[in-house]
């Protein structure tokens, strides 16, 4: 199958009616004549365009709405591979017994998941049911948990549909993880999932009806954290038939556990668990039989994923071969009444073994089950027991270990999946209880899951089909009553007080006394003859009682009934218990009751009064969720493909009432919310789409203002749709879309959808609105701390800068001091030495001396007068350049640059003429430009040495050294 043909046919939907929009005048039975043949004439006309019978997806748009009508679509649906139909508020899945392939892949999973309405887009599926209950969750619409109860009879796909749905949450509720690590989600999905194959082998078995057969109730709550991510499950077990480990009805079988370690263990463990090739079980018949269930690996790895370690399996498998075990042990009647029964040598063998898997001494076990200890005041006095309370024992014996590992085993499950209660907040409930039984003869068993069904029917009665009628009238809607079956009778009879079927089981449980099949039928008959739903067939020679259930009479037989209801478990079995060296076995009975049923009197827990209870519990939590309801049909009862038995199936559809559930699906409104509620959830449509109604719709408290706020909010949404349904309401009010009553308003699901498609339209608006608040918000922010970055950049620079400036200013007044005081001292010395060189030619020597000595300690910081210039013997002029050096190594311009700071003539291009001697190229002259006063004449020095380059490895003398010395 392709998501293709997944897709809805929409023409269909057209052709049909035009779904829910039109309203569709619908006929049901009529007790007068004329209106039924027209019904009839009815029917025909709509059976006679048979190649359409298969489009309808939904039988509320069957017209008219009759069980031939809808059998008729279900079966032209099947026979082209069409397995679900939508009926109103359930779904009808119809079991193909075969694989279809890509009906359940994880592509059709996504598709359906993604899609925006999946219920519009595609056909009918499980995954609808799964996805809408999901996306409940996701809109934490109240009630916020969710309940998919799954029913049907035997064989009918319970199981089948509840792995889809788990397998479906694993997926999408894991898919869309990003908050975790791909590791979590898959160790707690696979957990989820590993638990459905240990509870199969361990709660499954085959029986004539179904291979597979589930042999408990079962309700699994899917954990989901606040973002509906799946992070745990719990599961919680109801009534496992334990008697079918002892007692196998003819032609069934065992649980499946046994036959996979039958089959599938190694030649080491069948040493361990004492089972060798060809070894014959008594408590396993039918071992010839294989079942796609018989895979020991698939559960050997579900429990290695569960964490269940190798040596609490090889403890557990050891269990499980000792209670085999115990089957083959035979007891023969002894012909003494006062002497024990005894144990052929093969008995006996097979005790041994027993005893040693179970890790008790064989003696004591032996002793057990042949030997009863009655309790006479403070004394304990043995008493042999017959051929039949041995058996019966043994039989105890193996039923109580297994339903204790069975509990065990829920409880590990539950610890290994469970997840912390801070961590998740909703939930989605799987409920798979046993279906409606009907055998030949009937006991307690048939008695509790029944009252089950009866319980979950009137769940659904109450929830939908009576309260959905109930508030209409309250609510002021004009409405024709569709009949229902109510099964509050039927219920009132098994459960009722002060006097139902089940207080006088129980009292006659109570008594301590044999129990006694013809009382109990007579107490019943004179205590509850007023019920009509019990009868007696008076010819029977069983005592025996009939009850009418919602889903048939069934014939209960009364004997055995008492001491099931009792299930003793004698006191000794259970010390035995306790003393086991396996630990798992001595942990399971550790804390279990030992005291003797007699001891506790009247206070003893009856099998019903258990069962009631919890049932009661699962009640009170189904009550507090959001239900959706999925009835598996069984087309045929042999389970074959492409099989479709009329007969087989209409008694189903009636059993679960589908026909009324139709009728009042066609012609009701499934959704209902309070004004206010509704005003909550929707008022933002008016709010964003400009309609005012003067006052703050969602303050506004009285009823009547409300539904003012709620049928203009209505309009507004509706103004777009050709089709205005508020305005029919005088003529089709309950075919309409949308209905206003006093308090609430009542919706149909396309409404519920165009109300959501506007309000996601609205709050993507907003939150496209607010990503663009948001957006420039950010961006403004990001501007203002550029700038005030600039800010602070530029004012640290400045600060940096003037911090620069200021030490380069220390520095140059540094410098040009120190350079002042040598400009000074040069000048000081070259005048001196002028002076000295013109004393000489004039001999007047002593002129400069004192100058000398007078400034002998080149303190020389007060001369600042500008160098005169004038004819400068050049080598003096060389030795007050800046830098020494600089003067004496520089050549070519830098050392005419050098020169002229010597002199002190500012550097303005143009200002002089620089001329180079033509010979040695130094430097000869340097004259001001003839707009300058200043004159550069170069004479031949008087001074010795004087057109030398001071060369300090050169031997300068006499004054020309001291004034080295003093430069340097
Ligand atoms: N959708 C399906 N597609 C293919 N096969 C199916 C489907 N549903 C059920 N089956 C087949 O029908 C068999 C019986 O289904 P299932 O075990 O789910 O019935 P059930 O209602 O749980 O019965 P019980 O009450 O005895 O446990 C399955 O083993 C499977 O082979």
């Amino acid at each position: 199958m392709t998501s293709a043909d997944n897709r809805r046919d929409v023409r269909a939907g057209h052709r049909n009616g035009g779904g829910t929009v039109k309203g569709l005048i619908r006929k049901v039975y009529s007790p007068h004549p004329s209106l039924n043949d027209s019904l009839e004439g009815d029917i025909q006309a709509f059976l006679i365009d048979e190649d359409q019978l298969h489009t309808y997806d939904d039988l509320t748009k069957v017209n008219p709405v009759t069980p031939t009508t809808v059998l008729k679509c279900l079966q032209a649906r099947y026979s082209v591979n069409v397995f679900y139909t939508h009926a109103g508020c359930t779904l009808v899945a119809l079991n193909p017994f075969q694989p279809i392939p890509d009906l359940y892949s994880l592509d059709v999973m996504k598709e359906y998941h993604c899609a925006s309405q999946p219920q519009q887009e595609f056909k009918p599926h499980i995954f609808i049911v799964a996805e809408e209950a999901y996306r409940n969750v996701q809109g934490q619409l109240e009630p916020v948990n969710q309940s998919l109860v799954v029913s049907g009879e035997s064989g009918a796909g319970k199981t089948w549909t509840s792995r889809c749905l788990m397998k479906y949450y694993a997926t999408v509720a894991a898919a869309s993880s990003v908050l975790k690590s791909q590791d979590t989600v898959e160790r707690i999905e696979r957990r989820v999932l590993d638990s459905n194959p240990i509870m199969e082998a361990f709660g499954n078995a085959c029986t004539l009806r179904n291979n597979n057969s589930s042999r408990f109730g079962k309700y699994i709550q899917l954990q989901l954290d606040r973002y509906q991510l799946l992070v745990g499950a719990s599961v919680q077990t109801y009534l496992l038939e334990k008697t079918r480990v002892a007692c196998q009805p003819a032609n069934e079988r065992n649980f499946h556990i046994f036959y996979q370690m039958m089959k599938g263990a190694t030649d080491e463990q069948r040493r361990e668990w004492k089972m060798p090739h060809g070894q014959r079980f008594v408590w396993l018949p039918n071992s010839e039989k294989t079942v796609e269930e018989d895979s020991f690996h698939e559960t050997l790895d579900a429990m290695v994923c569960l964490a269940i370690n190798a040596e609490r399996q090889r403890q557990l498998f050891r269990i499980l071969a000792g209670i085999l075990q115990l089957g083959n042990v035979n007891f023969s009647s002894s012909n003494d009444d006062s002497q024990p029964c005894n144990l052929d040598e093969q008995s006996q063998d097979f005790l041994q073994r027993a005893a040693e898997l179970l890790c008790v001494p064989a003696d004591e076990l032996h002793m057990c089950l042949k030997v009863r200890m009655l309790k006479a005041g403070k004394q304990s006095v043995l008493k042999p027991c017959s051929q039949a309370e041995c058996s019966m024992r043994r039989d105890c014996l193996a039923k109580v270990i297994y339903a204790q590992l069975f509990e065990w085993l829920v409880t590990f499950i539950n610890n290994s999946i469970c997840a912390d209660k801070s961590i998740w907040c909703n939930f989605i409930g799987v409920l798979d209880v046993y279906g409606f039984e009907r055998f030949q003869i009937n006991n307690l068993e048939q008695l509790c899951i029944n009252y089950a069904n009866e319980k979950l029917q009137q769940h659904f009665v109450a929830h939908y089909l009576r309260a959905q009628q109930e508030e209409y009238v309250s609510e002021g809607l004009r409405w024709s009553f569709v009949k229902y079956q109510d099964n509050q009778s039927c219920l009132d009879l098994l459960e009722g007080s002060p006097v139902s079927v089940f207080s006088l089981l129980n009292e006659e449980s109570r008594l301590n006394r044999a129990s006694d099949a013809k009382t109990l039928r007579v107490r019943l008959e004179k205590e509850l003859h007023d019920n009509a739903n019990i009868s007696w067939d008076k010819f029977s020679k069983e005592p025996h009682f009939t009850v009418a259930h919602y889903a048939g009479k069934v014939n209960y037989q009364i004997q055995g009934m008492v001491e099931k209801n009792k299930d003793p478990v004698p006191p000794e079995v259970v010390n035995l218990l306790q003393k086991s060296d396996n630990s798992l076995l001595h942990q399971i009975f550790s804390d279990k009751e030992t005291e003797s049923q007699t001891s506790k009197g009247l206070s003893k827990v009856t099998v019903v009064s258990k069962f009631k209870n919890s049932l009661e519990s699962l009640m009170r939590i189904l009550h507090t969720t959001t239900p959706h309801y999925t009835r598996c049909i069984k087309p045929n009862p042999d389970c074959k493909p492409l099989t479709f038995k009329k007969e087989e199936v209409i008694m189903q559809l009636e059993a679960c009432g589908i026909v009324e559930t139709i009728h009042i699906s066609a012609a009701g409104f499934p959704i209902r919310i309070p004004f206010k509620g509704f005003m909550h959830r929707y008022g933002l449509i008016a709010k964003y789409s400009n309609f005012k109604s003067g006052r703050h719709c969602v303050e506004a408290d009285s009823d009547n203002l409300l539904r003012q706020d709620v049928e203009k909010l209505l309009n507004l949404v509706l103004q777009h749709e050709a089709f205005d349904p508020l305005h029919n309401r005088d003529s089709e009010k309950h075919n309409s879309w949308v209905h206003c009553g006093r308090t609430k308003v009542f919706l149909t699901q396309s409404m519920l959808d165009l109300l959501e498609d506007q309000r996601k339209k609205i709050l993507s608006q907003c939150a496209f609105s607010i990503q663009c608040c948001w957006l420039r918000y950010q961006h403004r922010r990001r501007r203002a701390r550029q700038q005030s970055a600039t800010l602070i950049q530029a004012a640290v620079r400045s600060w940096l800068v003037r911090m620069q400036l200021r030490r380069w200013n220390r520095a140059a007044a540094v410098i040009q001091n120190t350079w002042r005081k040598w400009r000074a001292l040069l000048k000081a010395l070259a005048e001196a030495e002028l002076d000295d060189a013109k004393d000489l030619l004039q001999e007047d020597v002593p002129a400069l001396n004192p100058v000398i000595r007078e400034r002998g300690s080149v303190h020389l910081s007060t001369i600042q007068e500008p160098v005169t210039v004038r004819g400068w013997p050049m080598g003096l002029a060389l030795a007050s350049a800046p830098s020494i050096t600089m003067s004496l190594t520089a050549t070519g311009f830098q050392k005419m640059v050098a020169v002229m700071a010597s002199l002190n003539l500012p550097s303005r291009k143009g200002d002089y003429k620089v001329e180079p001697n033509q010979y040695s190229q130094e430097l000869a002259s340097i004259r001001a430009q003839p707009k300058g006063s200043v004159k550069l004449h170069y004479q031949r020095s008087p001074l010795l040495y004087a057109d030398r380059q001071p060369d300090m490895k050169s031997d300068v003398t006499g004054f020309n050294a001291i004034l080295l010395e003093k430069t340097l």
